[in-house]
């Protein structure tokens, strides 16, 4: 068998007081795109920062590629882009994928790598005038100098606008396409159901479900039904919370026959009317609420 891209084994991690990982278990195969979803505090960082060696764990551990993370990383077999990635302030964009390019065996090409990140406006720049989802693309281009065969990354398009988003995720999809095999913490969740093959739910530091998106998301049998109507009847059968954003309502029920009929009954009119599934969104609220201690 091949040896998985990330094999995480009884993975404990605390800062200080604070148990951040739990125990977690989680093996990434090659070429996969995983995306690691949970809450504020979920544990999704501490995992990334003990899969590139930055932080020591309490118990268990993290093998990437078959080896310790820090010699994985020194091998230039991950790439990384973290939360608060820091680059040299005093210098300029092209400077500094010149000299991080410099560092690596085999280095992505340049013309390609800047073409590829949509940086080419920004070489002149000094890192210091960037904004932040343009800081964001530089720090991809950093992660991909080496071309690395497993790429780790941290929340990478919050500080990108809609256009730099897409960009983002066509490369990833190219990249995934390669081979390359790509995990990526997020809380925009349509970006993980739409990239991601797999995705992992964490709460309180451990796993909570793991699998497709279409699969998490059926773990949630809720349907919602949309219309909209200045009133609705009381007590509607299998209702189970209703939300409005002005005349359009929104009600998240249990059996959504019997909440159509009963609407029929009462001769509401199924003005504008919309049946979903859980969204992932849905799903991830549902199996992390009162999962995390
Ligand atoms: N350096 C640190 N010192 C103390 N506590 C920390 C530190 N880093 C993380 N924690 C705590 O560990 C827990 C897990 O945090 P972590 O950053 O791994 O979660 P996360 O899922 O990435 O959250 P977010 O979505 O907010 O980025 C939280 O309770 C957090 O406050």
């Amino acid at each position: 068998m091949t040896t998985p891209a990330l094999d995480v084994s009884g993975l404990t991690v605390r800062h200080g007081d604070v148990l951040a990982v739990d125990g977690l278990d989680l093996r990434i195969g090659r070429g996969e795109t995983v995306a690691l979803l949970g809450p504020n505090g979920a544990g999704k960082s501490s995992t990334v920062s003990a899969a590139l060696g930055l932080v020591r764990p309490a118990a268990g551990g993290v093998r990437v590629l078959g080896r310790a993370p820090a010699d994985a990383v020194r091998a230039g077999c991950v790439g990384a882009m973290l939360q608060h990635g820091g680059l040299p302030t005093e210098a300029r964009v092209g400077e500094v994928l010149h000299l991080v390019r410099r560092s690596y065996p085999d280095p992505w090409p340049p013309d390609d790598l800047v073409a590829t990140t949509g940086i080419d406006g920004l070489l002149g720049r000094p890192v210091e005038a960037l904004s932040g989802g343009q800081r964001q693309r530089v720090l991809l281009a950093l992660a991909l100098a080496g071309q690395p065969p497993l790429l780790l990354l941290d929340e990478p398009t919050s500080a990108m606008d809609v256009e730099g988003r897409r960009a983002f995720w066509v490369t990833m999809r190219a990249l995934a396409a390669r081979g390359t095999t790509v995990v990526f913490a997020t809380h925009h969740l349509e970006e993980a159901d739409a990239v991601a093959d797999r995705v992992v739910v964490l709460a309180g530091g451990r796993l909570v479900a793991d699998g497709s998106s279409a699969a998490v998301r059926s773990a949630v049998s809720g349907r919602s039904v949309r219309l909209t109507a200045e009133r609705l009847p009381d007590d509607l059968p299998g209702v189970t919370a209703v939300t409005r954003q002005g005349a359009v309502a929104t009600l998240a029920t249990a059996d959504v026959e019997a909440t159509l009929r009963a609407l029929l009954d009462h001769r509401v009119p199924l003005t504008d009317l919309e049946v979903r599934g859980a969204s992932l969104e849905d799903a991830v609220l549902t199996l992390t609420t009162g999962a995390a201690r």
